[in-house]
């Protein structure tokens, strides 16, 4: 379990950020790396304090952009971003200090030792050295024991714990993990999503950037969809299942049907290829459906049910409905 780093004594600091107040607030942002094309368009988004947001999209979506011009790696085009209050451009070194980023390639200093790059990325910052706050991460990550050993020695597993470390090293309040788990096996990927959970519970705000609707649909509280630099939509990821999601209705008949009776097809079933199977989907958001007269027709077919099972869509088939393509 991560421990909440301690609080220091010593007076208030001069910009008391509101505690209700979102901990990121993106205004009317946009982006164009060439004239022709728009790399983000009017994105608007306010992250929760305490919250683990996905941001999904698919490859070239704009989800690398959005978060380099938020650590300020990438120039804003228009618009504005407050991190915890503080104007990414005109109050940079403030809102910097509110973030911590994991990025994408596993780019560590191969000789270095996992104390040492941890150690170094604080004082990046300009914090003076904290050897306990550094050991607390370290033994958070569980890379206590690595401690003295040389990044290039390390398991891929750690190495990416060691990026996480890297991050946390100034004591950020809002940590970006861009792809945390593109391409890494599925023990690896659930041992990230554990360690990210934990961050959220020891009070960390999380966005994560990911093409993975697992990920997302595991993970995160909301969900914000992005494809060709906008913003589809964002949304609490149970409302978003409930709202868009649609449920299926399979019927497993006796015996197999070759095709579907003539007076089914107002329902647009679909039929297995063993002919065991009539799906139906239908929108669970619908005030009635037409389960029951669906059941007439089929009994009034001379089809004899075994079973009848549902399935509700998943966050998958709404990405799919939105995006147009499977992630
Ligand atoms: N430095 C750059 N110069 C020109 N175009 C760029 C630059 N960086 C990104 N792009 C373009 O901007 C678009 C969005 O890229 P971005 O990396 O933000 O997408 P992404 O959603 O993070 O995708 P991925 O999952 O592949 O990383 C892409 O079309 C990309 O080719």
């Amino acid at each position: 379990m991560l421990q909440t780093a301690p609080s220091r004594a010593g007076p208030p600091p001069a910009h008391a950020p509101d505690a209700g107040a979102p901990i990121l607030s993106i205004q009317r942002l946009g982006k164009s790396y060439d004239k022709d094309k728009r790399v983000l368009d009017g994105i608007d988004l306010d992250i929760r304090r305490g919250e683990i947001f996905a941001l999904l999209g698919p490859n070239g979506a704009g989800k690398t952009t959005l978060i380099s011009i938020v650590c300020g790696i990438v120039n804003p085009g228009e618009g504005r971003v407050l991190v915890d209050g503080h104007d990414i451009v005109r109050d940079y070194r403030a809102a910097r200090s509110v973030i911590g980023l994991v990025p994408q390639e596993l780019t560590t200093d191969a000789f270095e030792t996992v104390w040492a790059t941890v150690s170094y990325s604080r004082g990046l910052f300009g914090h003076p050295p904290d050897p306990a706050h550094i050991e607390r991460i370290l033994r958070q990550l569980t890379l206590w024991d690595k401690r003295d050993a040389k990044i290039m020695t390390l398991s891929g597993g750690m190495k990416r714990r060691v990026l996480i470390a890297k991050a946390l090293s100034h004591e950020p309040r809002l940590l970006f993990l861009d792809e945390p788990t593109a391409g890494v096996d599925v023990k690896l990927r659930q041992e990230m999503w554990q360690v990210v959970r934990e961050l959220r519970e020891s009070g960390v705000t999380v966005i994560l950037t990911t093409h993975y609707i697992e990920e997302a649909e595991e993970m995160a509280d909301r969900v914000g969809v992005i494809n060709g630099g906008k913003l589809l939509l964002v949304e609490e990821k149970a409302a978003l299942m409930q709202k868009l999601g649609r449920k299926e209705l399979v019927l497993t008949l006796q015996e197999p049907a070759r095709a579907v009776p003539a007076a089914l097809e107002p329902y647009d079933l679909a039929l297995s290829d063993d002919g065991f199977e009539l799906r139906y989907t239908y929108n669970t958001r619908a005030e009635e459906t037409d389960i029951a007269r669906l059941l007439e027709a089929v009994a009034g077919a001379g089809l004899r049910l075994r079973d009848v099972t549902t399935r509700q869509s998943s966050l998958e088939d709404i990405f799919v409905d939105l995006v147009g393509e499977r992630a």
